[in-house]
């Protein structure tokens, strides 16, 4: 996929918890089938974080950066424009430690299980530094947006409203979950099947889409450089 002469995508892999999807991306680099990528660092916003594991063991370099524990915002803090002032000033302070100079450069982030919604404050100064940001999430396009959309399709499925829900890998816009889908998969419900094993079903497809996503979107960043 790469030329000899063309060096991998540099990816910045954003990560909320245990990191599955982070390992699959890990795993298919380090056997060859995802010549074109090259992890750089994590972040994650959460210090018990499998991720972080997942990196000490890859060598990967992390990075933790917490809405909280890094103090923009005071524990259990209910003032909606306080929240929502905290939120900006992390994610432009986020923003900032991307695109610092002291660090390699991402040309792309994925969101791999990054539980934390970006404003305006992260998405403006990243797109305007040709940073392309893609999510993986577990849902069709345009159903089931947002956190617990597994839990939420099965329980649609166990009132006999849903036959199949899905998987997506998207392009990461402002409105959650709404960004050009770039792989999708459809995954049936089966009859008797409890909430774990689908979920384990569903994680499994989850790794191989975040693989086929990251080949597409890294082969056109690398194709692309100086056009
Ligand atoms: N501006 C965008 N930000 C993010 C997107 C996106 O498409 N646009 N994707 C998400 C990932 N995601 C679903 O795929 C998602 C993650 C988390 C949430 C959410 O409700 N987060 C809460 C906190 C939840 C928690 O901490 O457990 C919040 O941010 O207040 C919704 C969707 C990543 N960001
Ligand atoms: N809305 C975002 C969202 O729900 N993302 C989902 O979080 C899980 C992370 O698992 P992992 O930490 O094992 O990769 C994955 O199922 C991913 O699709």
């Amino acid at each position: 996929m790469t030329g000899p002469e063309e060096s991998p995508c540099r990816i910045l892999v954003m990560a909320s918890g245990f990191g599955s999807n982070f390992q699959a991306l890990i795993d298919a680099i380090s056997t060859g089938q995802l010549r074109n990528s090259r992890i750089i660092s994590l972040i994650t916003n959460r210090r018990n974080a499998h991720a972080i594991v997942r990196a000490d063991k890859a060598g990967i370099p992390w990075d933790y950066f917490n809405l909280i524990s890094n103090g923009f915002l005071r524990k259990g803090e209910t003032d909606e424009q306080k929240v929502a002032e905290g939120r900006q000033r992390y994610d432009a302070a986020l923003a900032a430690r991307v695109l610092s100079t002291d660090k390699e450069r991402p040309e792309l982030i994925i969101l791999a299980g990054w539980m934390h919604v970006f404003s305006g404050a992260f998405l403006e100064p990243i797109e305007r530094a040709k940073i392309r940001i893609i999510n993986i999430h577990p849902a069709l396009p345009r159903e089931f947006d947002g956190a617990m959309a597994i839990e939420r399709a099965f329980e649609e499925f166990k009132a006999g409203r849903l036959t199949r829900t899905g998987i997506m890998a998207h392009y990461v816009i402002d409105e959650v979950d709404r960004g050009a889908p770039i792989v999708v998969k459809e995954i049936e419900f089966r009859k008797g099947e409890e909430l774990e094993e689908f979920k384990e079903r569903m994680h499994f497809h989850e790794h191989e889409l975040i693989v086929k996503a990251t080949a597409k979107v890294a082969q056109e960043i690398v194709e692309g450089r100086g056009t």
